[in-house]
């Protein structure tokens, strides 16, 4: 098992502005090293923002506040974003020298061994998603970004890569903070669930430790602005 580095991720006073529109407004967060955090909001309260400013992606937004992340951060978003004119493996190993033999390790723990030559187009989006994730994990990130990384697959496939990402991640440690709409994946898959809303985190839960998962549940709806009648 890899050991995690000791790093904390922390972010502290964090305002992020589009125009005069404020997105995040002096957020302050923190993740253990290892620690499997999921981000829930509502449409529009700044996850994706939240997580482009820890990735450093954040060009077109104005704003201040601190962010220590570890030197190694890798991102997977809702499509797997492969350069079509790459076979698979190429794909995943792309700009590191000599790493075609850990490429090839990280495409069977996804379950693609023997994909290494394939084209993207010739794969589902399921199979292009473990991809982009093998693509990730052979950088050996200490904090991993996903943002919605399985919005865009069916029902079934979501599930696997569900117990895909969970084996994944106890294998290799990184840090994860996982954005999401579906408050029973962030419960599924999370050591801690937070909650964004007006620019901050608003409410916590940690589904591993305390109450009932249906308790949890009605938390997180409830620091959502989700009703009973509506859940
Ligand atoms: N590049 C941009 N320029 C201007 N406004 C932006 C830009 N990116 C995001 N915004 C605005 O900032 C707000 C937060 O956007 P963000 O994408 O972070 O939300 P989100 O919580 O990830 O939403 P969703 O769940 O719908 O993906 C939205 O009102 C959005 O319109």
């Amino acid at each position: 098992m890899a050991t995690d580095t000791g790093e904390l991720i922390r972010v502290s006073g964090l305002t992020r502005r589009y125009g005069t529109r404020t997105v995040l407004d002096g957020l302050d967060l923190e993740i253990a090293p290892g620690e499997f955090v999921a981000l829930l909001g509502r449409s529009g309260s700044g996850k994706s923002t939240l997580l482009r400013a820890l990735a450093g992606l954040d060009d077109d937004a104005s704003g201040d506040g601190a962010i220590t992340v570890p030197a190694q951060v890798s991102v997977i978003f809702q499509d797997a974003r492969l350069l079509p004119w790459q076979r698979v493996l190429d794909n995943v190993v792309l700009g590191m020298d000599g790493a075609e033999e850990k490429g090839r390790r990280s495409l069977a723990e996804v379950g693609l061994a023997g994909r290494e030559r394939a084209w993207p187009n010739e794969l589902s989006g399921g199979e292009q998603q473990r991809v982009a994730l093998a693509r990730s994990l052979v950088r050996e990130p200490r904090l991993l970004l996903a943002d919605e990384p399985f919005g865009a697959l069916d029902a079934l496939t979501r599930i696997k890569m569900h117990g895909l990402l969970r084996r994944l991640v106890e294998q290799h440690r990184p840090a994860v903070l996982l954005v999401t709409h579906d408050v029973d994946e962030a419960i599924a898959l999370a050591d801690r669930v937070l909650v964004l809303e007006n620019g901050k985190i608003t409410a916590e839960q940690r589904p591993g430790e305390t109450g009932s998962t249906a308790k949890i549940r009605a938390e997180l709806l409830r620091a959502l602005g989700v009703t009973g009648e509506e859940s």
